[in-house]
């Protein structure tokens, strides 16, 4: 069946059925970083693969992302002699050996049951940052405890009582985080139809949001409509970690951000999860790297699947990108191992794409070398 001078790996002979029908069954090892959405899926409670999965409102910012990076186009340069590739980049809390972070994401037990300890250490292996989520469900002094050599940030919904709000930044910098990621996309809770349809309110029993613990409880994470650039200035002053806005969409708030003493943006519509007809956050990023001039760096995430989607953000001006569900797919097919390998395959994908494009390290990337196909 397979042809002379072919190979095929296990698990993928196709096979012909009584109608002629050929049939590639699933790959039984994912080989890409979205192969892993299928493993992980037949491994989830539906309910879970739904929270991870799914967006706001008809999911039309989580279509966005990933669309609007097939939309790009890349034009690469040759014969530059650059040599094989770098791929590590300078970010505000500190280098990462590639420029693909661990996106904020809630409640990793339920994808695995070492939780954020397995995504930490995969990070870690992997020489990139892991964004801790407030709502994890290990404490991020236990993660921290975990994987030692990982490069950890805390990631931040400002709550309305500020003291608990400073109990949470004293938290994360015992654990020794070394940037705040404050999200402030969320001043509700976005509507989310997949979760409403499954009843999916609460974690299961023995899983809470452990960094949320007060006293004898585990208080509820507020997401507040009150909360404005004075918490920013009051957070400013709490703390000398460097302060990442994560959610900026709009260009005037990105200028506003410059005077609140911010050391970086991360445009990011949380993945379509938040409010739903955000347009896709690359496709918002030229115009907030244009407004913040280089004044700080500028990250992005959602959508980013593939190496050559790393490029396209980056060549638009990104100083670095992070993946949510592509981690949390790796988590939940094969635990550390899996987010292991998620990584390494988009650091790979990375440096193949820089090659060929000519380039010696992500800096040799313009804007020139995107364009935007009419698809
Ligand atoms: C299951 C899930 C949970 C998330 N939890 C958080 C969170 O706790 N805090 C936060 O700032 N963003 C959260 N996000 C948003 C991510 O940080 C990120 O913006 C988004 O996942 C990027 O899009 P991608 O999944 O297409 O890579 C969550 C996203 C997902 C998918
Ligand atoms: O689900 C999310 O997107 C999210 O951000 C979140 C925030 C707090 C608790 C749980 C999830």
């Amino acid at each position: 069946m397979t042809g002379v001078g072919t190979t095929r790996m296990a698990g993928e002979s196709p096979h012909v059925t009584d109608t002629g029908t050929r049939v590639i069954p699933a790959p039984a090892v994912p080989w890409t970083p979205r192969e892993f959405e299928a493993a992980a899926r037949a491994r989830l409670a539906p309910e879970h693969y739904d929270y991870f999965a799914g967006g706001a409102g008809d999911e039309v910012t989580v279509r966005a992302n990933e669309a609007a990076f097939g939309r790009l186009s890349l034009v690469p340069r040759v014969l530059r002699g650059a040599g094989r590739p770098r791929t590590d980049v300078t970010l505000p809390g500190g280098r990462a050996a590639m420029p693909v972070l661990v996106a904020p994401t809630a409640f990793h037990r339920l994808a695995d049951p070492e939780g954020e300890r397995a995504t930490a250490r995969a990070a870690a292996a992997a020489g990139t940052v892991m964004i801790v989520s407030m709502a994890s469900t290990v404490a991020v002094g236990e993660v921290a405890a975990a994987a030692p050599e990982a490069t950890l940030w805390f990631q931040l919904y400002v709550q309305p009582d500020m003291a608990f709000t400073e109990t949470l930044v004293r938290r994360a910098e015992a654990a020794g985080c070394r940037a705040l990621v404050v999200t402030v996309d969320s001043p509700a809770r976005g509507l989310r139809d997949r979760e409403r349809r499954h009843g999916f309110w609460d974690l299961p029993e023995g899983m809470a949001c452990e960094n949320l613990r007060d006293g004898g409880r585990v208080r509820p994470i507020v997401m507040s409509p009150e909360i404005s650039w004075e918490h920013i200035d009051l957070l400013r002053e709490m703390t000398t970690l460097p302060i990442i806005l994560k959610g900026v969409a709009h260009p005037a708030d990105a200028r506003l951000a410059l005077g609140h003493g911010v050391s970086g943006l991360l445009v990011s519509n949380h993945g379509g999860r938040q409010l739903d007809t955000v347009p896709a956050a690359v496709d918002l990023l030229p115009e907030i790297v244009a407004a913040v001039g280089g004044a700080v760096p500028v990250l992005m995430d959602g959508g980013v699947r593939r190496g050559t989607d790393v490029l396209k953000a980056m060549a638009l001006g990104a100083g670095a990108v992070a993946v949510g569900r592509p981690v949390i797919w790796g988590l939940a097919a094969d635990g550390e191992r899996g987010v292991t390998r998620v990584l390494d395959l988009l650091r790979s994908e990375v440096e193949q794409a820089l090659t060929l494009c000519g380039c010696a390290s992500v800096h040799d990337l313009d804007p020139g070398m995107v364009r935007r196909s009419c698809r």
